[in-house]
């Protein structure tokens, strides 16, 4: 996260004294993350130091949708994942308002995310995107993918005609990219179900190699779960200087396929789902990247980082090429 919203002590003080936390030892901004703002509280109650992560949620946050980002937190976590659990107030409220922005404090998490992901670090992914699967087939609160086909238009839009100065051509790119997964190609009918859609190395905790729970649940909704998988194809297994890793890969999916297995029309459509992500996440580091609010504490993150994995979805054939036999052949 970054901090977009200033909060001052006196303001943070009163806004405690709704919860039952203690007494307020300390908080400070995190710089990391570029979605929301975020404060990482120390209390003290009864001798007993505790932390919590204080969100305020910013832009491309719907104040409607909060509700069913809490609700899932919680719905996870009693169905085994291990993810932050929202706090709830004296009067039974998670969700509230501070400094203008609607706010909720949820649980810290112990752990660490994976700055050099390695191939352990893919494989415990995997398996622990398959359980969160799992684990919301039966959460009954519905959101629809704000940021899946018909999201990327605005957005391109929106940045289009500043893309050449970030690269010359980009705008040429992305207009024929956006052409192309916008033609009817898409697909409609392959298993949905609840996704993270934003299972980013920054987003996964680990202890040592073991994985030790799952943040940031601010892109959550039901679309396809093959989606979902190749979004962390493009997270997990690509290497810093972006060439795709194909152990990883393999890793990532042989871990995931172990406790969900993917039907041929999931694996089919893979390089597809691939290039979507791309183009995704290509698109809101643009606009971001473009748009940096003056005094934010924020570093935006690299879009053309997004254009290199695209052209690797591009020249993808087939899931062989992700490192998976088909589904239905003999190895
Ligand atoms: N529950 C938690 N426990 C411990 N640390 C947390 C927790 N939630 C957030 N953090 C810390 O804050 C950072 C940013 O959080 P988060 O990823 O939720 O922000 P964001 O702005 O939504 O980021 P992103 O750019 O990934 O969308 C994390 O990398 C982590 O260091
Ligand atoms: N995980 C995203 C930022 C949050 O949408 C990215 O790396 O672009």
């Amino acid at each position: 996260m970054a901090v977009y919203t200033d909060v001052a002590a006196d303001e943070l003080a009163d806004f405690l004294k709704q919860y039952d936390l203690g007494e307020l030892l300390s908080y400070k901004g995190i710089a990391e993350g570029v979605e929301n703002t975020n404060f990482l509280l120390h209390t003290s109650q009864g001798g007993k130091q505790a932390s919590f992560i204080l969100t305020l949620y910013e832009k491309r946050v719907a104040k409607n949708d909060l509700p069913f980002f809490l609700a899932l937190m919680t719905h996870l976590a009693e169905h085994g994942i291990n993810c932050p659990l929202p706090v709830k107030g004296r009067d039974g409220e998670a969700l509230r308002e501070l400094s203008g922005r609607p706010a909720a404090i949820i649980t810290f998490l112990e752990g660490m995310w994976p700055r050099k992901p390695n191939v352990t670090h893919c494989a415990g992914v995997g398996a622990a995107l398959a359980k969160m699967h799992l684990a919301g087939a039966n959460f009954a609160v519905r959101r629809a993918n704000a940021l899946s086909v018909s999201g990327w238009r605005p957005l391109f839009d929106a940045a289009s005609h500043r893309a050449d100065e970030v690269q010359p051509g980009l705008r040429t790119f992305l207009a024929a990219e956006l052409d192309h997964l916008s033609s009817g190609i898409w697909p409609t009918d392959l298993p949905e179900g609840v996704i993270h859609a934003d299972l980013f190395n920054d987003n996964v905790f680990f202890l040592g190699d073991q994985l030790s729970g799952i943040i940031d649940f601010t892109f959550a909704c039901n679309d396809m779960l093959a989606y979902d998988v190749a979004i962390c194809l493009n997270a997990w297994c690509f290497e810093p200087d972006h060439s795709f890793n194909v152990t990883k890969a393999r890793a990532f999916l042989n871990a995931y396929g172990r406790l969900r297995k993917l039907s041929e029309a999931e694996e089919a459509a893979l390089p597809l789902l691939a290039r979507g992500a791309a183009i995704r996440f290509l698109l809101t580091r643009l606009v971001d990247w473009l748009n940096v609010p003056p005094g934010a504490l924020v570093k935006p993150k690299d879009p053309l980082e997004y254009v290199r994995k695209l052209r690797f979805h591009q020249s993808v054939r087939s899931v062989r090429d992700y490192g998976l036999m088909p589904s239905g052949l003999v190895a």
